[in-house]
This record gives C-alpha cells, structure tokens and sequence, in this order.
C-alpha cells in the first residue's frame, strides 16, 4: 500500500457542486473555541476552519452525482426509459431462495451487532413521519407528483407473491426519507437527506446527538448517566410511552428505553448494547470520581464520554474493520496496526455519504441471525427466539439475569455467514404484528432506499472505486455466476441499470473480510474521514485535548470483553470477542478486569 496516512484509497475530492449548498447558503453560524478540549455534543467545533462538517442535522453528501429521472428527486429510470423492477421483484428473484441462514465459524453475534451499534453512532436518516398515515392508503396507480413527498414510493408487491400474495397484499409501506429542501428549510436540490447524527465516532448514540438530548440523558451528579434501577440493576432510563420511536403500536409493552439515539429499543442486540455502554459510562465515571475527589460533575462527565468515545474508536479501527473488510487492506491507514499514529487532514470532510448510508454499509445487514439464544451461567441454552417477533420489545431484558443470558448468546453463539441474502424472518416478517406496517422486507427497503435518495447505480460506483469496468452483463461472469446474470438480465434492462445494494451484495467477499470489493470501497472511504477528518480522534497529537502516552497507553489495554465483564455477570469472555466461544481462547473477567487501570487520569488537586 501506499503511505498509511495520505494516499491511502480513494479520497476523490469534492463530489458534485450540491455538496457545498448547505454550506454556502443555510449553515448557521457558529463560534468556536478552538481551545477546548472535548468534543461538542452535536460535533460541530470539531473542524475549525468547516465549523459544522461532521455535525449532526448536516446533509450527507454526495460522492457522485444522484441518480433522479428529474434531476431533482423522482425514482431514476432504466436506460430504455422503463421502470425499474420493484424492489420486491428483486428480492424473489435473486435472493429469498437463499435467505436461510449458515452459521458462521468464525464470528459470533458480536460482530454483527457491533457494526449496528456504530451505524447507530454516525448516521441517522430516519424516513419523514409527516404526511398521510399509511401511505399504502394511497392506490399505487394513483401515485403521481401531486401525491405527498413522503409516500411517492410505496413498494408494490406482485400478486404472486409467495409470502405476500397469500393475504392479497400488493403494497408495503415505505415512506421517503426527510431531506433538507422538505425537512429543514434548506433548497438543495437534487434533494438530500441530513443526517440526524455526529458523523463522527464519538458514541453520541450513547449520550444524544445534541447538547439538549445530551443534557437530558445526564443525572448531573458524579459524571454519571441517568439510569433506572430494576431489581437491582441498572438500565437505560425509561421513557415515556407517548411520543416514542419503536416502542409505540405494541399493546404488550411496558418497557420502553430512552436512549441517546431514537432506534435503542428497536431489538435485544441494539438495546443491550445502550444498557452495557450506559453502565460502562457509569463504571468509569465512579472510578474517576474515586482517583480525582475534587473533580466537578461536569469534567467527571466529559472525561467519561472522552474515554468511551476513544474507546469505541479502538474498537472499530483495531478489531472491527480488519474483520469487516480484511487484514491487510485495513493494515494501510484504517487500522491500528504498526503503531501508525493518526495525523490531522482538516480538508477531509468527515460526513457521510448517501452512497455508505443509503447502500454500502446495509451489506452487513446479511449478517443478522434469525433468532437470538438466551444462555445461562452453565452455558445451557435456556430459550431461543425470534428476533423479528421481539423487536421494539425490550421488556424480557429487565427480568432477573436475561440481559446477561442475552449477552451470553451473543458471544457463544455462532452468527450468521455472510451470504448475498438477508435472513428470511427479516425478509418477510420484520416487525411482525407491530402495528405501525408490520412484516416488512429490510432488503426490499434497502433497495428502495437507495432510488430514494438518490443513490447512483452499481456499475458507477464500481467504476468510481477504480475497480475493473463492467461494460455489458457478459462481463459480470468474472464475479457472478451464470445463473445469477441471467437473473439480473431478467430484472434490468441493462447491466447500467443495477441498484448498488445488489450489486454490492451479490460480489463475493474479498480475502479475509465480509463484504465485496465495491462495499469494500466505499466502506472505506468513510472510515477514512472518519479518522483522519476527526480533530479529536483519541491518538491525534498536538491538539488541545490530545491524550499523554500513558493515557493512551491505558486505553490500548481496552476492550469490549472488558466493557462486558464490567457490566454484567458474565464470568468468562474470548479474548477476540468476535469469535464465538470455542474458538477463541477464554479469559477469566476478575483478570481481564485489571486492564480497566484508570490511575493515568489521576490528578493531584
Ligand atoms: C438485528 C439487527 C438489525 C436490524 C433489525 C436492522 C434494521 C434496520 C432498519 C429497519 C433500518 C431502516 C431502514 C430504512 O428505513 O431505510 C436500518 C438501517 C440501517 N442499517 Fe440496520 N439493522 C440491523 C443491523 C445492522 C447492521 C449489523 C448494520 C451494519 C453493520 C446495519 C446498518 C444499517 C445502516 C447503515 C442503515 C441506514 C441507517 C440510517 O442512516 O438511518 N444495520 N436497519
Ligand atoms: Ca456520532
């Protein structure tokens, strides 16, 4: 590779001109004090010169021009000017048939559900909740552009449906994403979405992407989180069941978490991690208080969120993006290895672009297991469920030690392989019975996701990766088989024509990582800004609130086994905590726990 900091992939400059309107034209102003030494809750601050690049309730941008038939918004069109294939067509086509799952020997739920809690972390583009109800109210041959933004795109089902057709269901609900000309007051157009949270990793999915979310999570007393305390133990604050994202619409309900970022309850694996970070917060900030009696609430506070904001940094850069997309790509500026230490670029803007949020970084979504195990302290598997039954349910995680049997089953059991198919429960079913739409399809929604926003075709982000050039779907049989083009030549008028979810999701992974090369890519570039376009990265030298050595060196001895060990009575972890148990060597917690040496912050009053 080339130098670990500069040339590494695929930085191509700018983008297209509508990258820069925000800016130019809405931004408010902010002042900034370049001496201060934490991150803003919101993000903005963090680039001097670009004060809110990076912030949540920016637009994402683009990396390429957006796919619109009108330039502006309408769902893009083939080639031959025809529709495109439902999303629907495209799933029964080339992926349901292969939507049972494989257990993967290598990684356990871990993996999976890590990468979900540091989506949670950076990018937040809900779909706008304003508008008709249902939109599947609306007859779908009656959508024209007069029909209300927000349910131009419902997605038709066929008739023949094998799953759908049965009830005579033709519709399921979609609804378009906010964007900043409908949403915020902002005329960009092609139209696009902001993201409602830090792009930065600094587990603001945690503590709020806002100063006023932020503040409301704090109990304001010692550094600490609020939490609720249910049979002795600690969990996120409840929240009120009125106005709440995903617990709302289940009659069976009554746990409801409120937590830094909207999706917390939307299943265990996302819930239990908000619960262990929140402890973990609260771990930390006791020990300082303990090492620094004479610190205020407020510092307490901040150097906790410090130290869990670098620590999810090591934990993406060091153990999970090598597994995401392979060893020695990642070893060339995007891991930890070879004690490259990260320099400051502040031209790199470290936003999100619709092409990762939209379509790239949902790949992984093939990697979400049908049922979660519950495992007890013997390591019997006392139940087994299905995760699309349970989602906007936490309610069993209250219960005696069924967080830690969740947490338990997370890590011996094996995940699910990565195939070019999300599992069938989350292909038919996800959100089953809930009342707001229920059994929807996550790849159906992912693909129509992407023509919502704008998201350019397969074959251009190919190209755009400098990866080799499909020109025709002949040239295709280099990664996909012969079967699966004649597929693609049946939905698409053209090999142009592709989505970039399936086109991603259907390459083969690359040595030693998850996804394809074209994912690969463009996964990349991101957690490239994010590193590298983060003025407060946890090892950037020279900037006001730059760790010491041996502070730094205290967090390298970090892990997530320790964050679990720390909060929850989990006895035994693997020492990688992405292997499931009997792969991975065992540590004893009471040992591991000693690496959580906090005595580098003491301070003398
Ligand atoms: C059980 C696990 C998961 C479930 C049930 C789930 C479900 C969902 C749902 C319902 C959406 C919203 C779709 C839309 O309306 O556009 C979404 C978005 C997304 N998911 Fe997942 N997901 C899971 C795990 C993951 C994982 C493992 C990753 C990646 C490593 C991931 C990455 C994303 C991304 C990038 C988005 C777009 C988010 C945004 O910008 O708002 N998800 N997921
Ligand atoms: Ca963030």
């Amino acid at each position: 590779c080339k130098t670990a900091n500069e040339d590494f992939v695929i930085y191509h400059g700018d983008g297209p001109q509508s990258n820069s309107i925000y800016y130019d034209k809405c931004a408010p102003t902010v002042t900034c004090n370049p001496n201060a030494i934490y991150r803003t809750a919101n993000g903005s601050c963090n680039n001097l010169e670009n004060p809110l690049w990076g912030s949540s309730e920016t637009p994402y941008i683009r990396l390429y021009e957006a796919a619109y038939n009108d330039g502006d918004h309408e769902v893009r069109k083939q080639s031959n000017g025809s529709l495109l294939p439902t999303p629907r067509k495209v799933q029964l086509s080339l992926f349901l048939k292969k939507s049972q799952d494989s257990p993967d020997h290598n990684n356990n739920y871990h993996l999976s559900q890590f990468g979900q809690w540091i989506t949670h972390d950076i990018t937040l583009l809900p779909p706008d909740p304003s508008g008709p109800k249902r939109c599947c109210s609306i007859p779908i041959n009656e959508i024209n552009s007069n029909t209300p933004y927000q349910c131009q795109l419902p997605i038709e089902l066929p008739m023949d449906d094998p799953v759908y057709g049965r009830h005579g269901r033709t519709c399921m609900e979609f609804r378009r994403a906010m964007t900043a000309a409908n949403n915020f007051n902002c005329s960009i157009s092609p139209q696009i979405p902001m993201n409602q949270a830090t792009s930065y990793i600094d587990s603001s999915q945690l503590y709020g992407h806002t100063s006023v979310k932020a503040n409301s999570m704090r109990s304001f007393n010692g550094g600490r989180l609020l939490t609720e305390v249910i049979n002795e133990n600690e969990y996120c604050p409840l929240r009120k069941r009125s106005g709440s994202l995903l617990c709302d619409g289940r009659d069976n309900v009554t746990v409801c978490f409120e937590g830094g970022d909207p999706r917390i309850n939307q299943h265990f694996g996302i819930t239990s991690y908000s619960i262990i970070f929140t402890r973990f917060h609260n771990v930390v900030a006791d020990k300082l208080q303990e090492l620094n009696p004479h610190w205020s609430d407020e510092v307490l506070y901040q150097e906790a969120r410090k130290f869990i904001g670098a620590l999810n940094q090591i934990i993406v850069y060091r153990d999970y993006l090598p597994i995401l997309l392979g060893k020695s790509f990642t070893s060339c500026g995007l891991d930890l290895s070879n004690n490259i230490t990260t320099k400051y670029y502040p031209e790199k803007h470290a936003a999100l672009h619709v092409e990762f949020a939209g379509s790239a970084f949902r790949v992984p979504h093939n990697t979400i297991a049908s049922c979660y195990n519950y495992v007890d302290k013997d390591y019997e598997t006392v139940d087994s469920v299905k995760l699309n039954e349970w989602m906007s349910i936490p309610d069993p995680l209250v219960n005696g030690s069924k967080l830690d049997e969740i947490v338990r089953g997370m890590t011996t059991s094996e995940g699910r392989f990565y195939t070019p198919s999300y599992n069938y429960l989350i292909s038919n079913f996800m959100l089953h019975k809930h009342e707001n739409g229920g059994d929807l399809d996550l790849l159906s929604i992912d693909i129509q996701r992407g023509r919502d926003v704008g998201v350019p075709q397969y074959i251009k982000m190919r190209k755009w990766c400098g990866l080799p050039e499909i020109c025709s779907f002949e040239d295709l049989s280099k990664i996909l088989s012969e079967d699966v083009i004649e597929k693609l030549k049946n939905l698409y008028a053209t090999v142009d024509d592709m989505d970039l979810i399936v086109g991603a999701l259907l390459e083969p992974p690359v040595d030693g990582g998850t996804v394809g090369r074209t994912a690969q890519c463009l996964l990349a570039d991101v957690f490239h800004r994010l590193r590298y376009g983060d003025r407060f990265f946890f090892d950037m030298e020279g900037q006001p609130g730059s760790y010491s050595p041996e502070k730094l060196s205290s967090l390298k001895h970090m892990d997530l086994p320790c964050v679990i060990c720390a909060t929850t009575k989990m006895d035994e972890v693997p020492s990688n905590i992405f292997e499931p148990i009997g792969y991975s060597k065992m540590v004893k917690c009471q040992d591991h726990l000693l690496n959580l040496d906090l005595s580098a912050w003491r301070e003398s009053p």
